[in-house]
């Protein structure tokens, strides 16, 4: 690596596993990882976990290690014996390929100059990786940083917008600049310093691609400049570098934008995607998303904000520490994309982080020991006043005690929400929410011979790169455990259908077969239940989206209209906004981050309905315990618990022929549910948007009228057209989402129920039809069956 960070081997007593955030904020470092299936998160049990974050990596990687040369074993038995069943060996062939390969993408989301470039060149140890710094510079493209644990080299790839997407983006850009020009603005369409942000975009982009000049060309004149298509060709292929600062340099042109001279070419790119060498410490799987802080009028990039975010499995919110002790932290925002990810389905865990914490100034300092009473020895400070050493652990005492505040001041304000979000229930959601204080410029110090404000520890960049650790191993470890119960099911497959069946257990498997038939469809069966148990949650959603649609037509104008159309702390004007927004079917991103979305805001009242008593997050919570049996995943448990029951397995242990059969429907029992899980998870975003979607659909006409409204009183016309098409329109419009969420949630409930029973079905005729295939002579597979058991049982997994 060609400018590696700073080693943990100067850190002080304190080893990397136990370092970070100390007794302080223990309560920040709760279990991080949510496993409903048999884990104990008492505080000691969690030290000791934490303590061996890396040993349970390599423990399961053994794990993945003996469940591949088993199924290779198998395989070759399989393939040696005389009579071969093709589809067997199909079978028992895709699991030799298998490899843990499902990203996790970690999102760095917060205002333009918070520090995420720095925290990502921190994190992967590349001082130069990522362009931080300029005053005017800023990351303005989607960057993906991920790792190959196979390549020697520095990889980089660009993906352009399609030209058809940048003739459009260029033509919202003219229309931007076009309304400066016009002489018959009038003071109205003044704009506020949004509108000037926005101008400012516009030439900025336009020059950027086709230079000074640019500004006084047409439309038809630009485009016939062939710039576009001559960028993306440059770029067309992936590249590499021997070193991180030459990719850098190769890239800067087209992943941040400023005024400082030079080519550049970020306006025609949506996203970078950077793959660090073998010698990185980031985990093969795991992406971080450096993801711009700023709107820039650019519909795609604001699309892919809101992909983003529901993609995510983690959240970072990243927020300068002075401004969340200032509580200048933009709520809003924070809220926004809250709501963002609540709504979108992926997101595991909301990770706050708290950056530059070295910056505290001398006054700082002093009215911090003033308020608080702080004495040397409180601040930990044992030099001799007046000395060097002395102002050293002054500042580092006081950047302790701060971050000590910072962090009980952010749980205090986002920690219930961000739980409830990713749960629906604050009391049970270990490992969701933490919160970091950071200072990469302190990390870096420590790489130099010297004498820093802070230890590497305390600057808890290896603290975050543990939780990296800890967010990857709970997703390896769901991987490897589907991997195992996978290759336990073949196993038990091929077992039971090498042999003929004496009469007496067939007559067993029969009577079997019938009745778990009838306890998924019978009466009171498993089917019959969950499609009961969801027609009482549709009930409930029905009756909460009418009380919200009542409100919504008494309301949601006036919410909208204090929210986007014309907000009270908006001083001017803001038409150009309000145009974008229509622009991009009512929903846009400004400059500083903020969220416009007038379809969500005129739904707001349907929303806040469907999420009282979290009705929302409870039905599709997929947290462990207490909720289980609220929730969708809560009739799922409910199903594995008490269709092949522990009792039943227990009284057949010693009968192999039945007992192979009972555990195997089990296996296929858990792939049916972890994929429904998937699916509902993916249904969950759209049944969420469903509302602000559908009323989208409604005002989409009108969005796009308002869209060409030029001249003077723009700002007025748009707002009329608005709300005479709300006024008009709102008899049917919430009525429409409503019935357009109702619909989404009944075919969930018709997908689910049809799934179960038609797949429970299949897998009830292959285990118990008791019919014995062409394996006659293959090898004995009791010693492969022995590993399976055991994995299983080290994995917590409930099959045999
Ligand atoms: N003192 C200090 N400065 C920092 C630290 N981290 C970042 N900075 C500075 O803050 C400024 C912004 O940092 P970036 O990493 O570019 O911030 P960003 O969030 O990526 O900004 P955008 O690229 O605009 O999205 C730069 O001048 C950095 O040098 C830190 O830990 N301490």
């Amino acid at each position: 690596m060609a400018d590696s960070g700073p080693s943990n081997e100067n850190a002080g007593p304190t080893p990397m596993a136990e370092s970070g955030p100390s007794h302080e904020n223990a309560g920040l470092e709760k279990g991080k990882r949510q496993n409903p299936e048999n884990e104990d998160n008492s505080p000691r049990k969690k030290v000791k976990k934490k303590k061996s974050a890396s040993s349970e990596l390599k423990t399961c990687e053994e794990q993945l290690k003996q469940a591949k040369q088993t199924a290779s074993q198998v395989y070759n038995k399989l393939t040696e014996a005389s009579c071969q069943n093709k589809s067997f060996i199909e079978k028992v062939a895709e699991l030799l390929d298998f490899n843990p390969n499902n990203k996790i993408y970690i999102g760095l989301f917060g205002r333009t100059g918070t520090g995420k470039s720095s925290l990502i060149n921190a994190l992967v140890k590349e001082n130069h990786l990522l362009p931080s710094g300029s005053l005017h510079a800023c990351t303005s493209v989607f960057v993906h940083v991920q790792s190959d644990a196979t390549s020697n080299k520095y990889k980089v790839e660009i993906e352009f917008l399609s030209e058809s997407e940048w003739d459009s983006d260029l033509r919202n850009l003219l229309d931007i600049l076009s309304d400066t020009k016009d002489p018959k603005d009038t003071n109205e369409n003044q704009g506020d310093s949004e509108d000037d942000n926005m101008e400012r975009m516009a030439r900025e982009k336009i020059t950027a691609i086709y230079g000074k000049d640019a500004l006084n060309k047409t439309h038809n004149e630009l485009i016939g400049t062939n710039r576009f298509p001559e960028i993306a060709e440059k770029f067309r292929k992936p590249q590499s570098f021997k070193t991180a600062k030459e990719l850098a340099d190769a890239i800067d042109p087209y992943i941040r934008s400023g005024d400082d001279e030079g080519q550049k070419f970020w306006p025609v790119v949506k996203q970078v995607t950077i793959t660090l060498p073998k010698t990185s410490d980031l985990p093969q799987g795991v992406v971080l998303v450096d993801i711009p802080g700023a709107g820039d009028a650019n519909k795609q990039r604001d699309e892919m904000w809101k992909e983003c975010l529901s993609m995510c499995s983690s959240v970072w919110i990243v927020e300068e520490t002075n401004r969340v002790l200032s509580q200048k932290i933009p709520k809003e925002i924070i809220h926004n994309t809250l709501r963002t990810v609540g709504g979108g389905g992926e997101c595991h865990n909301i990770t706050f982080v708290c950056t530059q914490t070295d910056t505290m100034k001398k006054l700082e300092m002093k009215s911090l020991i003033k308020i608080h009473k702080l004495t040397d020895e409180k601040l930990g400070i044992s030099a001799s006043k007046g000395s060097p050493e002395y102002d050293r652990q002054l500042k580092r005492g006081c950047i302790k005690f701060q971050n000590k505040r910072v962090k009980d001041s952010i749980s205090k304000l986002f920690e219930d929400k961000a739980k409830k979000l990713l749960t629906g229930d604050a009391d049970d959601s270990d490992g969701l929410f933490d919160v970091y204080t950071v200072s990469s410029e302190e990390f870096w110090e420590n790489a130099e011979p010297g004498n820093p404000t802070l230890d590497i520890n305390e600057t808890e960049l290896p603290s975050l790169e543990e939780h990296i650790k800890e967010l990857y191993i709970s997703h390896y470890v769901k991987e490897v455990k589907e991997y195992v119960s996978d290759v336990s099911g073949v196993i038990l497959l091929l077992l039971f259908s090498k042999d003929v069946n004496p009469p007496k257990v067939q007559e067993f498997l029969d009577k079997e077969l019938n009745r778990l038939k009838k306890k998924l469809r019978a009466d009171n069966g498993i089917c019959t239940n969950l499609n009961k148990s969801l027609s009482t949650d549709i009930k409930t959603f029905e009756n909460k989206l009418t009380e919200g649609m009542k409100m919504a037509e008494k309301d949601g104008l006036n919410i909208a209209t204090s929210k986007v159309l014309q907000p009270s702390w908006k001083k001017g004007g803001h038409y150009q906004t309000l145009r974008a927004m229509c622009k991009h079917d009512g929903y846009f991103r400004s400059g500083k981050g903020e969220l416009f979305d007038l379809n969500y805001a005129l739904s707001l009242p349907m929303y806040k309905k469907i999420e009282e008593k979290d009705t929302f997050l409870n039905t599709f919570s997929v947290a462990g315990s207490k909720h289980l049996r609220t929730s969708i995943k809560g009739e799922f448990a409910s199903f594995q618990e008490n269709f092949i029951t522990d009792t039943l397995l227990e009284a057949f242990k010693n009968e192999q022929k039945k007992y192979l059969r009972l555990v195997y429907i089990r296996t296929q029992q858990r792939k049916l549910l972890k994929d429904l899980e998937k699916e509902m998870l993916q249904r969950k975003k759209q049944i969420y948007n469903s509302l602000s979607d559908s009323i989208r659909d409604t005002m989409k006409p009108t969005y796009q009228e308002c869209s060409g409204i030029r001249g003077p009183n723009t700002l007025r016309s748009i707002q009329e057209k608005l709300k005479t098409k709300v006024e008009s329109s709102k008899q049917h419009m919430f009525q429409l989402a409503k019935d357009d969420m109702l619909q989404q949630l009944r075919d969930l409930q018709e997908y689910l129920v049809t799934e179960i029973e038609k797949k429970m079905n299949t897998t009830l005729g292959v285990a118990l039809n008791g019919k014995s295939a062409d394996l006659t002579d293959l090898a004995d597979l009791s010693e492969e069956l022995e590993t399976m058991k055991k994995l299983c049982v080290d994995l917590h997994l409930r099959v045999f």
